[in-house]
């Protein structure tokens, strides 16, 4: 492993969330230098609602600080299998909290939900989710990897993160880009996922984890061997310093790895 990840913790989101918006859009302003576009996956949960509270806030006016949203190509790094305007979507959830939020000036991303023809069949959903990369991102023979500007996730009490659960067998998936899950521990149980060196192949990872409830899982992720087998501790390994997350100091209470107060 490189340099370790990097642990950001803050009195609460509210310190928490302007951070946030410097990181994500530092990330979209290297996509845009990159190639035009800024490419994110973004994960449900408690992530989209904290993502509008920082990149809707007014900006200081200067460029660097501004979200252009029309680069903006909105994937998701994990998805539920029901339809797009069902309570468990998280393109539903992302559209609520965040796309629809925002304000005309400042342009409209591109999204790219899961395709509910195949709700059925979770397998296929995940191939033309793939697919849909593929297209995106370059042909799978001339890239081994997409490479996302950014990856915006969530972990989980269990230490999951996208839809990656410890000891899953998906965790040893090494070809597919995207995979399907029929018996996810958090319900609802079909979904799809990036594969894991999808995850660690992004140019920058930005977790969000806020709140007491986090304490315990995040000690285990940063000062356990066992922690660091989970998925989101298989992220910090195999993505090291380009891995950020963002943290409440309720969040990190009693962990002893090193924390940081600002970008
Ligand atoms: O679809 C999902 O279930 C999410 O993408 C999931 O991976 C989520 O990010 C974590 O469970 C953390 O959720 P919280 O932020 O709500 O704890």
């Amino acid at each position: 492993m490189g340099k370790p990840p990097n642990l950001y913790s803050y009195p609460s989101v509210n310190e928490l969330a302007p951070q946030l918006r410097a990181f994500v859009l530092s990330a979209q302003n290297a996509g845009i230098d990159h190639h035009g576009s800024f490419r994110v996956a973004v994960s449900g949960g408690s992530l989209p609602k904290t993502l509008a509270q920082a990149l809707l806030a007014p900006g200081d006016g200067s460029s660097a600080d501004t979200p252009r949203f029309d680069t903006w190509e909105v994937f998701f790094a994990d998805e539920r299998a029901v339809p797009l305007d069902h309570p468990d979507s998280n393109y539903k959830l992302v559209q609520e909290e965040l796309l629809d939020q925002i304000p005309a000036n400042l342009g409209k991303p591109k999204v790219y939900p899961i395709d509910i023809k195949y709700l059925d069949d979770v397998d296929e959903m995940a191939d033309q989710y793939e697919k849909l990369l593929v297209s995106k991102f370059a042909a799978k023979d001339s890239v081994k990897l997409p490479i996302f500007d950014l990856l915006l996730l969530g972990c989980g009490p269990d230490g999951h993160t996208c839809s990656l659960f410890p000891a899953h067998a998906l965790l040893r998936e090494k070809a597919a880009w995207v995979c399907a899950i029929e018996d996810s521990p958090k319900p609802p149980p079909k979904r799809i996922t990036l594969s894991l060196p999808v995850v660690t192949a992004a140019s920058r990872i930005g977790f969000v984890a806020t709140g007491g409830g986090k304490k315990d899982i995040l000690r285990q992720i940063f000062d356990t061997e066992e922690g660091r087998a989970l998925p989101s501790g298989l992220v910090n390994e195999g993505a090291a310093e380009k891995v950020n997350w963002f943290t409440d100091n309720a969040a990190v209470d009693g962990v002893t790895f090193p924390r940081r107060g600002s970008l």
